[in-house]
């Protein structure tokens, strides 16, 4: 199966000049569905990690997935105004826009090790901005784990730069 076809690209998306990799047919196909948790899960082994971060709302999916495959607990980062009791926030730029995240101090515990997980890795300004958040609480990171990296951003580019460790099922 390759997972690709299920990712069509819908030019234009959210702004002209963006071609944009839409999930649904993913989701909707329960064999591709569950063939990416299993691939994303493999590719998860291989970090040392205590905790799974997901980064709303896309990244919740996969991140929820995952948490209950590979049995680790689950922290949110929320997009702003969502959490109770928010403690941490970080604004980054992502391909086609400006956005924030925020983190509760409570949702790990102190000695947590985790892995960030999201569907798509473009720009990586959305991975990077999590690592910051979740450093600026005194967490450690293992890694960043997606379903696909659009290269041509050169997202990996800046993950390196910011001594991310990131592995990806498909890159286009
Ligand atoms: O590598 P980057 O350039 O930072 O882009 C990747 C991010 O963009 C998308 O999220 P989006 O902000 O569109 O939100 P959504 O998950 O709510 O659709 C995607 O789910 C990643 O989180
Ligand atoms: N081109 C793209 N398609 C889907 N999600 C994205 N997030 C950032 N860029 C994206």
């Amino acid at each position: 199966m390759n997972l690709i076809d299920y990712l069509p690209v819908v030019p234009d998306f959210p702004k002209p000049g963006i071609f944009f990799r839409d999930i649904s047919p993913l989701l909707a196909n329960p064999i591709a569905f569950q063939h990416a948790i299993d691939q994303m899960s493999l590719l998860a082994l291989e970090f040392e990690f205590s905790h799974i971060l997901g980064i709303e709302s896309r990244g919740f999916i996969f991140a929820s997935a995952l948490a209950y495959r590979n049995q680790k607990g689950l922290a949110l980062a929320r997009k702003p105004n969502k959490l109770p009791q928010a403690s941490h926030r970080q604004s980054f730029g992502l391909e086609y826009g400006n956005d924030s995240l925020e983190l509760q101090q409570a949702a790990l515990p102190a000695d947590a090790k985790v892995l960030i997980i999201d569907d798509v890795l473009a720009t990586g300004g959305t991975i990077v901005a999590a690592k910051k958040l979740l450093e600026s609480a005194g967490f450690r990171i293992a890694g960043a784990l997606s379903l696909l990296e659009i290269r041509f951003l050169n997202g990996l580019q800046l993950l390196n730069q910011h001594q991310i460790e990131h592995k990806t099922v498909l890159t286009v």
